[in-house]
């Protein structure tokens, strides 16, 4: 388990990560998403024990990560802009992985490589900008560190690609001990792949929550009612995030279960009443709304 905590880090004059605490658990699939500049590369680099922290502290597994090899050991970093040296193969790649992590599987970077198509023979200098970023991810998996890290690494992979990674994850995940942690700025790139979703928002962490149960908590009703008094009366009793017109239409976004919201709206006998599909894009609208932030033109 990642643990972080009271995490600051500045650049100069400007605060890039401000006195973050969250918890990264284990085996699930960590979305940390934020705008340009929100601080997730830094976070994640002092996660990595690239970065040195000013204040607070970051352990793995209950290891101090920064200047701790040991701990390092358990991370396989992918940055947001990968090197490869001149000339460099796949394969080449590979035998220089395999020098820095003992668990490095070369028949399984083999098999994986030809499960997605990539050649290991080809010069990576002729891979377009997503084979580059697939080839660090199986190079990650291949590997066998119990933490990815991938900085904006799933950011404009194809779907099919997208729904190859993603099933290789659960695998993983099923099979061992893997946590996969990845960073991004667009919450769409991550909806259909995470667990949980960590939002950073100017260095700080705005909300961190599990999308199973966000999905599970928060639900919205479209539904026809015979007067304006029930629409007052079910904004004290139910735990209402939002409420919006549409002609005679009332749609209101309420935390609560599925059941427990329906059960207070059929009591005052609506005309007419559905529960609609909650994207998590709206959750997550609805939910940073509340705490008082604006965020839906900064990355959606
Ligand atoms: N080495 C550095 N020196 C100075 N400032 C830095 C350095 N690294 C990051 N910053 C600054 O810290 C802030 C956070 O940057 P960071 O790269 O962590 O953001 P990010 O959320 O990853 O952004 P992006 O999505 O654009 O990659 C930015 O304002 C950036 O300019």
């Amino acid at each position: 388990m990642i643990e972080i905590r009271e995490c600051s880090k500045a650049f100069g004059a400007l605060q890039a990560v401000n006195n973050i605490s969250m918890d990264i658990g284990e085996r699930e699939v960590f979305g940390l998403v934020g705008s340009n500049g929100a601080g997730k590369s830094t976070l994640l680099r002092m996660v990595a024990g690239i970065l040195k922290p000013d204040k607070g502290s970051i352990t793995v597994d209950d290891m101090e990560v920064y200047d701790n090899e040991t701990a390092k050991e358990l991370f396989f970093y992918i940055s947001d802009d990968c090197y490869f040296p001149t000339n460099f193969t796949p394969a080449d790649m590979a035998a220089f992985y395999r020098l820095h992590y003992p668990k490095f599987e070369i028949q399984r970077f083999s098999k994986l490589m030809r499960q997605f198509r990539l050649d290991e023979k080809q010069r990576i200098s002729s891979f377009s900008k997503g084979m580059k970023k697939l080839l660090m991810v199986l190079l990650g998996i291949s590997a066998g560190t119990k933490y990815l890290l991938c900085d904006e690494t799933f950011d404009g992979l194809d779907p099919v690609v997208r729904q190859g990674v993603k099933s290789l994850f659960a695998a993983e995940i099923l099979s061992r001990e893997f946590t996969p942690v990845l960073a991004s700025h667009n919450l769409r790139e991550l909806e259909d792949i995470c667990d949980h979703v960590g939002l950073l928002h100017k260095g700080g962490m705005i909300l961190s929550k599990d999308l199973e149960d966000m999905k599970f908590h928060i639900h919205k009703i479209q539904c026809v009612l015979q007067d304006k008094k029930l629409e007052d009366a079910l904004r004290k009793e139910l735990d209402v995030l939002k409420i919006d017109h549409q002609g005679s239409l009332t749609l209101i976004t309420a935390r609560g279960t599925r059941t427990e919201i329906m059960h207070r709206i059929q009591e005052k006998n609506p005309l007419f009443c559905e529960v609609l599909p909650l994207s998590l894009e709206e959750i997550f609208i609805s939910e940073t709304e509340v705490a008082g932030y604006e965020i839906q033109n900064l990355f959606f």
